[in-house]
């Protein structure tokens, strides 16, 4: 029903910025026309959110807590907020990995009318503008994107991958404070490859196949200048979920013109450099000591190599790059990426194309490598099974083992499965979040190495410094920053990751770090604070 136009207490309520429900004071309910609209207690904001987590817990299903989630925040944002800020550790397991798996999914099945984040389809070529025009907010600074190619683990959703931007821009607000009203999800429709999804006859996204012609291109380019054009040099546009054909070709693109990062390839690899850093108090080496296997050489797997490489060479400057990359060994779904097979091979993979025997398994490789250390990155569940669990142990006193494929459904191994193996030795994180694993009298807390440990941080960073570049150093910022607030008594548990509850504050020294190494490198468009921590905190929305 539309409301009446001198309705303005009708308004309000269907305002989610300034929906308080039954929050709302007798004054406020004067003010604003709302008498009668609400029932007439009058809730403190305790009382409220205590009702609202009393209702999500009374959800049978994580499908259905995010679903209520969802309506929550179309209906109220600041309790959703509220919610979020107050209950991390149970909630972000549902508006985020492993439940937005399944949110995206069956995103055309859940889908409901409030418009949330814009669409923009392969026939809008021309029409981009008009379309950022259409949405209600004219001063965005954050923009998640997506073009739904490779949503997590599970393939290519078309635009059901719209609910990884509008997750992912949640955690900006939650974890980091970035203001919701700055936030914007995109999602771009060229088609989708999917065939179950083409047949579903409420798939709500272009029914063709995805575009790979130069229009693809003109699209994201007009989506990237257009943006830059109407928000300002210094809006980030975060490329998440691209498929690795276009993430890292669009990525090297468009980083020396725009604000951006790929949070697959960068992200991951800065939160992925964090938990290694915090973990040389276990294994008792430092990073340029470690022999590393990847299980997956995409987006992922390469961005972390890369990092990890140009560290080693920040902490031993003896050691070239080159070096540094043969300590560093990739399997695709071919096997071991290596010289004989760099005729057909994709490029971000050449670097780690080390001229050695190929070997078909990954405990031939294991074997062979003897690594100390190894990430699983390749989407295929159980691919770290007993045997390749063993053989870590037996040849490492702490073998760090990292399950990152996402949602849970893909891990390589679950943390029951990494430390009942390995006897309790290993360093253990994962994607999604694995509950605590006692093992005889040890309690052992698996930290969730994901990249919504610095992305929001980042975000808040650039936000507030006005950074209009984001390169590779700040990954290494964030990295260090993150490990830096691992406490002993983390470690103790066998976590490399702070605990969730912390995450604010996690994200706000990020942030602080991020804005101070981009004002020094010049991509800041303010002026100097004289506290970096103050002027990130000032600009965190608080719920
Ligand atoms: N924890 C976190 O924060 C993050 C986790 N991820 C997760 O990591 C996973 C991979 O993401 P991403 O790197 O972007 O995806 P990509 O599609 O870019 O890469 C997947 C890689 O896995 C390889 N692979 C596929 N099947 C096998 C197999 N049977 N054996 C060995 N390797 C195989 C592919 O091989 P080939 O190259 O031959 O095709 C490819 O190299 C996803 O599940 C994603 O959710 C991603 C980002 C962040
Ligand atoms: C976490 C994340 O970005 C992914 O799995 O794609
Ligand atoms: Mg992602």
């Amino acid at each position: 029903m539309a409301p009446a136009q001198n309705s303005t207490g009708f308004n309000v309520m269907h305002t989610p910025s300034l929906n308080k429900g039954l929050e709302f004071t007798a004054e406020e309910r004067e003010a604003n026309n709302l008498r009668g609209l609400v029932p007439s207690a009058i809730w403190s904001p305790e009382l409220h959110l205590q009702h609202a987590m009393a209702q999500l817990r009374s959800k049978a299903t994580p499908i259905e807590k995010y679903i209520f989630m969802q309506s929550m925040q179309d209906r109220n944002e600041q309790l959703y907020y509220r919610m979020l800020a107050a209950h991390t550790h149970e909630l972000m397991p549902i508006v985020y990995t492993p439940t937005v798996g399944q949110a995206c999914t069956d995103f055309s099945h859940i889908y409901r009318q409030t418009p949330r984040g814009v669409y923009i389809s392969i026939n809008d070529l021309g029409h981009v503008r008009e379309i950022l025009d259409n949405w209600p907010e004219q001063d965005i600074r954050a923009i998640v994107f997506t073009d739904g190619e490779r949503i997590l683990g599970l393939g290519d959703l078309g635009i059901n991958g719209m609910g990884i931007p509008i997750g992912k821009l949640a955690l900006y607000t939650a974890c980091a404070g970035v203001h919701p009203k700055y936030c914007l999800p995109v999602t771009l429709d060229v088609g989708t490859n999917t065939q179950s999804i083409l047949d579903d006859p409420f798939y709500m996204g272009l029914r063709q196949r995805r575009d790979r012609t130069e229009a693809y291109d003109q699209l994201v380019d007009e989506f990237m200048t257009e943006a830059k054009a109407k928000y300002g040099p210094q809006v980030l546009l975060q490329f998440e979920d691209f498929g690795n054909t276009n993430a890292f070709r669009l990525l090297h693109k468009y980083q020396p013109t725009h604000c951006t990062f790929n949070d697959d390839i960068q992200g991951t690899a800065s939160v992925v450099l964090g938990g290694l850093f915090a973990a040389e108090q276990i294994t008792q080496k430092s990073l340029s000591e470690h022999k590393f296997v990847f299980m997956g050489a995409g987006e992922a797997g390469t961005g972390i190599a890369d990092l990890i490489a140009m560290a080693i060479t920040k902490e031993d400057p003896e050691k070239s790059i080159e070096d540094a990359r043969k300590q560093i060994y990739l399997v695709d779904s071919k096997g071991l990426v290596i010289a004989e097979r760099k005729e057909g091979l994709q490029h971000h993979k050449l670097n780690y194309a080390h001229d050695v025997p190929a070997a078909s398994t990954l405990i031939e490789t294991i074997e062979r490598v003897q690594p100390s250390v190894l990430i699983g990155v390749c989407t295929i569940a159980k691919t770290f099974n007993q045997q390749v669990c063993e053989l870590m142990a037996s040849i490492n006193e702490r073998p760090v083992i990292f399950a990152l494929s996402n949602p849970t459904s893909k891990a390589e191994c679950t943390a029951e499965e990494a430390y009942t193996w390995t006897k309790g030795k290993c360093v253990f994180a994962s994607g999604s979040p694995f509950d605590p694993v006692t093992l005889g009298d040890e309690v052992f807390v698996p930290g969730q190495g994901n990249n919504a440990y610095v992305f929001p941080g980042i975000g808040l960073g650039v936000v507030a410094g006005g950074l209009t570049r984001v390169d590779d150093t700040i990954m290494l910022v964030a990295a260090r920053t993150l490990a830096d607030h691992v406490t002993d008594d983390d470690l103790k548990t066998g976590s490399v990751y702070p605990p969730l509850s912390k995450i604010r504050d996690v994200s706000l020294k990020i942030a602080a770090a991020v804005a101070e190494y981009g004002f020094e490198q010049g991509y800041a468009t303010i002026e100097k604070p004289e506290s970096w921590t103050e002027l990130c905190q000032a600009a965190m929305y608080s719920p």
